[in-house]
This record gives C-alpha cells, structure tokens and sequence, in this order.
C-alpha cells in the first residue's frame, strides 16, 4: 500500500481541448476553419455514443464536424467512394471512418483509400510507415494521447521498462512504437503470451490494451508501477470498466488511470489536435502552391 495519484484524463484532455480553442481562434482569423469528417457505417449503439463524443468535442474547440452516415449493408464501393470524394474535398481536413465496419467491408482498404494527409486517426500504410521510421506523421490518437498524458504529469519514460499488453494495429502496435521512440524499453504482450503476470510484473509502465474487464488484478502489477488503462468495457451488471481491477490495483501503483475518464478523453483530445494539425498543413500548401 503507497499513495498513488489518480491520473486524471479528463482534466488533461480539458486543458489540449482549450489550447485547441486559442489555435483555432487565430486561424479564423486567417480565414482557415478546420474540418473533421467522421463516417459512420451501421448504428451501432456504443459507436454512436463515440462519434457523438468526437463531434461535441469538435464543435467546442471550432472545428467544424460533419457526420455522414452509411447503411450497414452499403457496398464497398458505395464507402470508398464516399472516401475518394472527402479527399478531394478542400474543405475537409480531417477524415475519420469509425471501426469496427462491417464484415463484409475490408477495413483495410478502406483505411489505404483516405489520402495520408487527412488521415487524422494516423492508420494508413503511410503515417504508420513515417511514425515507425520516426519521421513526423499524424500519430494514432489512443497512444499519442497516452504519451501526452504521460508528458503532462511529469512522467519520464526514458530508459524505463514499459510492457504493453495487447498488438492492436490501433492501439498496441503503435503505442510500443511511441514507447520506443521515447527511449523506452518494450516488451509485446498478447493473448498467446505464455505466462502474463511473468512480464507484467517487471513493467514500470504498464499499458493493458486488451478489451477484457478487469483482467489485470495486482498479482500483474510491480509495485510503484505507472498503470494505464486502455480498456473500455461493459460488466455484466453494466458498469463500464477498465482491463484493469481498478480498486484492488490502484494501491500498489505510484499512478493509475481511471475509465471513464482516463485515456478516452486523451483520445478524442488528440484527434482534435491532428485536425488542426492538418489544416495548418494544407493552408501552408496551398499558399505556396499559389
Ligand atoms: N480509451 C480509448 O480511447 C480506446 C479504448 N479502446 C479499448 O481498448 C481495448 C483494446 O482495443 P483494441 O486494441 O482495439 O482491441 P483488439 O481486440 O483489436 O486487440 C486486443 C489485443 O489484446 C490481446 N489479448 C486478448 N486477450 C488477451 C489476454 N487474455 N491476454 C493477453 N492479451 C490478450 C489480443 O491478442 P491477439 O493479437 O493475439 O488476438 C490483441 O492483441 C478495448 O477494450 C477497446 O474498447 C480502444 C481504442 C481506444
Ligand atoms: N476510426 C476510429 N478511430 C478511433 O479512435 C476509434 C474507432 N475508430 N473505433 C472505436 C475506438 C474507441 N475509441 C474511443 C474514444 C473515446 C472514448 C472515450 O471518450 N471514453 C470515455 C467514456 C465513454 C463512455 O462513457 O462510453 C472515457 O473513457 O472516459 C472511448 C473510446 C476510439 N476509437
Ligand atoms: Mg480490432
């Protein structure tokens, strides 16, 4: 038992979406409104509530938000299309397709066809290929939120053990990339790991991006470790809750996420912050393409 901080997300993801506010104010003032285009295929209750979530965020910093929305049984074509128009569009900047898609839609192609420079969620073959190489790119937003986080509290992670659990192509893969970028060491966990709690146990950072309620109990966690709680859940009784044993976990760390109210804001925050980050782009293109 030591005293452990609750890292509070929320809060944190207030402070980037007001930083937000300022940026986009001034770039009214050049005559530049960032745009961020969300997809929705199928209604799905708890994308809908996501979405719902992006487009407030959106509209309370400045950005403008669109929402288009597909038929679950809308054709591949019918979605690329859609895609290759949004490209083309100047007065989009951000493109979002919200996943999961239906079955019978290869998200992977989808992802390929959204030009990389107003792929904001940083999931196509390009941005992925930049932030493995450590160039600039557009950084998927769950783990740059985390590194964000993690700056913001004063938390270092240089020359540090991170063990992230869970290979993700949106969150996992790229969160061990960032660690390593960062001069962390990184160890891969994932659901053919032999012997979980044999690797988690020696995380000083500890990243649980698996998607099973309350999985990680304090027989995986070292103590003093940093935990952060990718998981969104819902129990059985309908609580929404993290990978991780909140209650019983919270104690043995120097600093733990909370869900709700941890890594999701950060999420959303940074999506905003990629928006913005594009329209800067485009406007300087555009001018010195005269
Ligand atoms: N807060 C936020 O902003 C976000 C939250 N999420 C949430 O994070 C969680 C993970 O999301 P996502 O990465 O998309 O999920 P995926 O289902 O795509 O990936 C889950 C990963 O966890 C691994 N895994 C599954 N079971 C175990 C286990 N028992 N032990 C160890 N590893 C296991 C899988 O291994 P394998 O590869 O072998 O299958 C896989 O790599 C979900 O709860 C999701 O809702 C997701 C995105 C954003
Ligand atoms: N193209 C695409 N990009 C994504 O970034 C993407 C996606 N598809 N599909 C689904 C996942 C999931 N995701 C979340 C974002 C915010 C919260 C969030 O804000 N959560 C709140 C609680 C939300 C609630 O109460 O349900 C919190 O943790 O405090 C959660 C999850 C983004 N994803
Ligand atoms: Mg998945």
């Amino acid at each position: 038992m030591m005293s452990y901080r609750i890292i509070d997300g929320k809060a944190i993801a207030q402070q980037v979406r007001d930083e937000l506010k300022d940026e986009v104010a001034r770039l009214k003032k050049q005559g530049i409104v960032p745009g961020l285009t969300v997809i929705l295929v199928g209604n799905h209750p708890a994308s809908e509530s996501y979405v719902r979530g992006k487009m407030r965020a959106s509209e309370e910093v400045g950005i403008r938000s669109d929402l288009i929305r597909m038929n679950e049984d809308i054709s591949p074509q019918e979605l690329l299309a859609e895609v290759r128009k949004l490209n083309d569009d100047p007065s989009v900047h951000g493109i979002l397709v919200q996943l999961p898609l239906p079955r019978h839609i290869d998200a992977n192609q989808v992802i390929a066809t959204i030009s990389p420079e107003k792929d904001v969620d940083g999931f196509t073959p390009v941005n992925v290929g930049n932030l493995v190489i450590g160039q600039d790119a557009f950084y998927p937003c769950t783990p740059y939120g985390i590194m964000e986080l993690l700056k913001r509290i004063g938390i270092s992670v240089e020359g540090k053990h991170a063990v992230v659990i869970g290979r993700s192509n949106i969150v996992g893969k790229p969160m061990s990339i960032l660690l390593q970028r960062a001069n962390a060491t990184v160890t891969m966990c994932h659901s053919r790991t032999i012997d979980l709690p044999s690797y988690t146990k020696q995380a000083d950072i500890l990243i649980a991006a698996v998607g099973r309620a309350e999985l990680i109990t304090s027989e995986y966690v070292k103590p003093g470790a940093v935990v952060i709680d990718v998981g969104i859940n819902r129990r059985e009784d309908g609580k929404l809750v993290g990978d991780v044993l909140f209650a019983e976990v919270a104690p043995h760390c120097s600093a733990i996420t909370p869900v709700p109210g941890g890594v999701g804001p950060m999420t959303i925050a940074m999506l905003l912050k990629n928006t913005v980050k594009s329209a800067k782009m485009h406007h300087r293109s555009a001018s010195s393409n005269g």
